[in-house]
């Protein structure tokens, strides 16, 4: 059986200055007519009502919105900040005022690793809704039916072990029968621990300073999609 790739986003398929410098200065910016015009509607009031709790008091959408802009500044991974950013992305990818940023590597290898027999995942603190835009709407044309199933943080965090545990379950996979990509050493220290099989990218554009073994924690090291054929034979 041909083991499952489950993928990490930014700074692994995607640029991590695409979502620092175009994803969240978007989300920065509308939010607070997002909240004005969207206030109401169940689903954006269930996540705001979430960061008034996490500010331990009833609060003003005003204290809402500066809560969570001071988040996107913190680079905060909250569940209830990532659900919100995927609604307010979804109208910029709608209205053509960017796409999703994919490195050719990763979307060739993806589409080549999908004929080729191998179950594809996301596993990103990004919402599954975001994940979805992203990928759907990409510079590389609709990503999205390449992948089988889209984790979110409402699995667990990215680098709890139980996360890759419950995902594994999830896909009805042993954790053996995987492989996890990612950019950030803790995450892959996780999924290892649960039992798969990992991969770091150090991608030269996202990490100017090469990470060294050591910095690895010994996991296997690319600097594109192109070198985990490799590793997948091994
Ligand atoms: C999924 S689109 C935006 C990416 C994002 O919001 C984010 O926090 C990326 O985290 P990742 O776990 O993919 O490194
Ligand atoms: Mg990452």
């Amino acid at each position: 059986m041909k083991p499952v790739i489950l993928t990490d986003i930014e700074g692994t398929t995607s640029a991590i200055s695409f979502v620092k410098d175009v994803l969240f200065p978007y989300a920065r910016r509308e939010l607070p007519r997002f909240v004005r015009e969207h206030g109401h509607d169940p689903e954006v009031r269930r996540w705001l009502d979430r960061v008034a709790v996490e500010n331990g008091a009833v609060c003003s959408d005003e204290v809402i919105v500066e809560t969570l802009q001071g988040w996107i500044d913190q680079d905060r991974k909250h569940t209830a900040l990532k659900a919100l950013q995927g609604l307010m992305w979804r109208e910029g990818y709608e209205r053509g005022d960017y796409r999703g940023h994919v490195y050719p590597d990763a979307a060739a290898s993806l589409r080549r690793w999908h004929e080729g027999g191998h179950r594809l995942a996301v596993f990103s603190s990004g919402s599954v809704a975001a994940q979805k835009l992203l990928f759907g709407h990409s510079e590389a044309g609709d990503l999205a039916p390449l992948f089988c199933a889209f984790f979110d943080t409402e699995v667990g965090h990215k680098r709890d072990a139980d996360s890759y545990r419950l995902i594994a379950d999830q896909l009805d996979r042993s954790p053996e029968d995987m492989l996890f990509l990612s950019d950030v050493v803790a995450e892959l220290d996780a999924a290892r621990d649960a039992g798969m099989r990992t991969v770091l990218l150090d991608r030269r554009e996202d990490y100017p300073q090469p990470r060294d073994a050591n910095a690895g924690n010994g996991h296997p090291r690319v600097e594109s999609f192109d070198e985990v054929d490799a590793l997948l034979q091994a």
